[in-house]
């Protein structure tokens, strides 16, 4: 069996990390993620994540970087970062989460991330933190 992709997110914006909180299925309701989903047959990874911004936050967003590594998450899946920047719009919660929040480096632990998120954000808040003028 092939491995399905899920592409997602690490929104950055100000120097700000966005974490959208899932209210689905129900054993990961609550927990904080990267927003995205999986791919669609035939569809490139920059294209779903652009896609599923725009379905899941409203905005029009463009993939920069990918972070480097995949992560398994439930068997058959594969999880696969892209940094993203806006282009325009402001998210909004429209669909599979109930909450956004826009994290500083100092923040990005200040919620529950799911497992396999980690190390992506981890790298994430490391960029964040080297770009930032100062870490006072
Ligand atoms: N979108 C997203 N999903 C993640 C992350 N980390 C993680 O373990 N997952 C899991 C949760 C889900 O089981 C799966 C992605 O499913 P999804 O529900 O977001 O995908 P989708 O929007 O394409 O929705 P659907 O096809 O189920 O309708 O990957 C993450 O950072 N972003």
């Amino acid at each position: 069996m092939s491995e399905r992709v899920v592409v997602a997110g690490a929104v950055c914006h100000r120097g700000r990390l966005l974490a959208a909180r899932r209210s689905a299925p129900e054993e990961l309701a609550g927990r904080w993620e990267l927003p995205g989903g999986k791919l669609e047959p035939g569809e490139e990874p920059e294209d779903a994540l652009v896609r599923e911004l725009r379905e899941e936050l409203g905005v029009v967003a463009r993939p920069v970087e990918r972070i480097p590594g995949r992560w398994t998450l439930k068997p058959g899946y594969v999880l696969e970062v892209w940094t993203v920047r806006l282009l325009s719009g402001d998210p909004l919660p429209l669909e599979d989460h109930d909450e956004l929040r826009w994290l500083g480096p100092d923040e990005a632990y200040t919620v529950d991330w799911l497992d396999q998120d980690r190390p992506a954000v981890a790298e994430v808040v490391r960029r964040l933190r080297e770009a930032a003028p100062t870490n006072l």
